[in-house]
């Protein structure tokens, strides 16, 4: 039985790999090369049980678990914003920085020094015969004055609930405590080692 992780986001590949420590869990480019899956799904669950479906179809075996994470960032102060966009949110390619810089400027551009906010993980897991999803959460608030270059995305703009420093200048063992990825991923995991041995 092979995992296979249904992500191109090398910052999701390291968190998720780092979480499951007694596991190989391989990349979907090792396997199948670079492929862009089109995420037109209106709800993080939805974005990732389309990432997780579209690697398991292309891998054609029985004996594979799919594992994919659909995630953001949102701001209720922005109408909620970015939200599932958090990827596209300067743009279709935009990239982390693009992203970022364009959240910072709406923070700026509504007077907000800081901001509650919120990130969301949907993790899904697709195997023969078995779909799942779960969900987690973290919770803090958003500068408008990034600082820090650990973690990816959002994470320099990002203080989580009982900080007061970014996910960027934190050690990177308290967002893998305490991320809305590892929360999910802990709900994943009796149910991978359960399709591990069934
Ligand atoms: O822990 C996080 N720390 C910082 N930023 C984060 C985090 N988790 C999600 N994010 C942001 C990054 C990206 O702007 C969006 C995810 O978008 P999302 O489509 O799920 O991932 P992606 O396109 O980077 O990779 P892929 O779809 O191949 O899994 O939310
Ligand atoms: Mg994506």
């Amino acid at each position: 039985m092979q995992i296979i992780l249904a992500t191109s986001n090398k910052g999701k590949v390291k968190e998720i790999q780092s979480l499951f420590k007694d596991d190989h869990i391989i990349p979907f480019k090792d396997i199948l090369g670079p492929l862009e899956i089109e995420e037109n799904g209106s709800t993080f669950a939805e974005n990732a049980l389309i990432k997780a479906k579209t690697i398991f179809n292309k891998l054609n075996s029985n004996d594979v678990i799919v594992i994919s994470d659909d995630s953001g960032i949102t701001v209720p102060a922005l109408n909620n914003e970015p939200g599932i966009y958090s990827a596209r949110y300067a743009g279709i390619g935009a990239n982390d920085k693009q992203n970022l810089n364009k959240l910072v400027e709406n923070l700026k551009k509504s007077g907000l020094k800081e901001t509650p906010a919120y990130y969301t993980a949907a993790i899904a897991i697709i195997a023969s015969e078995a779909k799942y999803v779960m969900h987690g959460w973290m919770y803090g608030k958003v500068i408008d004055e990034p600082r820090g270059d650990g973690g990816f995305g959002y994470d320099p703009m990002f203080i989580p609930e009982g900080f007061d420093k970014t996910l960027g200048e934190l050690d990177p063992e308290i967002k893998r405590e305490l991320s809305h990825r590892s929360k999910a991923l802990t709900l994943a995991k009796p149910i991978i080692e359960m399709l591990k041995n069934r």
